[in-house]
């Protein structure tokens, strides 16, 4: 498990003068999905840690216990037994990540299973509530036992580089969670260029996110490969400058068995295989894992089940 990222005084120093060439990053992060071509044993093995690395999602408005309680089920056993058997693996999802009020459904169906609650909170996805509410949600969330709070940043902060108000907001969401961990959403597609997107990042860091999150799966323009690199390398940046290691959380319009592969080899490729853990790595999706299962249950039958037999939760 990975030390905790401290945090650091607010330093604009350190990433300011930096600017993002848009073209270059959209060349990198376009030239990922033909990088490597997974097959066979290495696929399938490629796509059981994208399943250890999933935060299961359900973030809608007609949420309800029930569907919590499913999702949880899910995400004990991810792969169902068969399919589990015939690969020889036992396998979690890294979290369920639901609204506050759905916390207490999702840690009770999940006792005794090791797999963390993350709450998104603060508003989300808007995240325009006044300051003392937000961090009153985050003590709701961890009140009611998350171990995780994925919150949303303020766009107008960011949008008008105001980096220092940023800097505070989030350093009071930090100190919120107390020992439940922060995931920073920068809502990427909300940003106006990638060297905002940077600029966020590093004051994310350094106000003490654990991970810093593409997209809350409800902008226009969800998780990206360029916007993506350009946060891998800010978490980079930030490594060498404080020796400080954060996470990186993708999410949002995640939906097939390539998009878990070609993000998995964009963070070896940026960071290396060590981050290619739940710690480190996760995937925020809510209709992913079908799709994964399809293509693992392709490799174990070599045929393709009907696309409703490997349906979300
Ligand atoms: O944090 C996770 C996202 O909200 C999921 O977005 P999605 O529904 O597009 O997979």
């Amino acid at each position: 498990m990975a030390e905790r990222n401290q945090g650091m005084a607010f330093e604009p120093s350190l990433f300011l003068s930096r600017e993002i060439n848009r073209p270059a990053a959209g060349r990198a992060g376009a030239a990922i999905p033909s990088r490597r071509a997974l097959k066979g044993l290495h696929q399938a093995a490629w796509l059981v840690n994208a399943v250890r690395c999933l935060d299961l999602t359900t973030l809608a408005g007609d949420d309800t216990a029930g569907r919590v309680q499913r999702l949880c089920a899910k995400a004990r056993d991810p792969l169902g037994p068969d399919l589990s058997e015939a690969l020889g693996v036992a396998v979690t999802v890294g979290a369920v990540c639901v609204f506050p009020t759905m916390v207490p459904h999702a840690v009770k169906a999940l006792e005794g299973s090791g797999i963390p609650v993350a709450s998104v909170a603060t508003g989300f996805p808007a995240g325009l509530t006044p300051l003392p509410l937000r961090l009153a949600e985050i003590r709701y969330a961890v009140d009611q036992g998350a171990a995780e709070i994925d919150i949303v940043i303020t766009r107008e902060l960011a949008l008008t580089g105001n980096w220092a108000a940023l800097y505070d907001e989030i350093a009071q969401m930090r100190a919120a969670c107390g020992a439940a961990h922060l995931k920073v959403i920068l809502a990427t597609g909300d940003l106006r260029s990638l060297t905002s997107v940077y600029h966020s990042s590093m004051v994310a860091m350094q106000a003490g996110a654990d991970f810093i999150k593409t997209s809350t799966g409800k902008e226009e323009a969800n998780a990206t490969l360029p916007v993506s690199l350009v946060m891998l390398r800010a978490i980079r940046d930030y490594q060498a400058q404080t020796g400080q290691i954060v996470g990186f959380k993708p999410a949002g319009g995640l939906r097939t068995a390539k998009d878990a592969l070609n993000w998995q080899v964009l963070m070896k490729e940026e960071l290396g295989l060590p981050w290619l853990r739940p710690d480190l790595f996760r995937i925020g999706a809510s209709s992913l894992l079908a799709d994964i299962e399809r293509q693992l249950s392709h490799y174990v039958t070599g045929r393709y089940a009907a696309f409703q037999h490997h349906q979300p939760a």
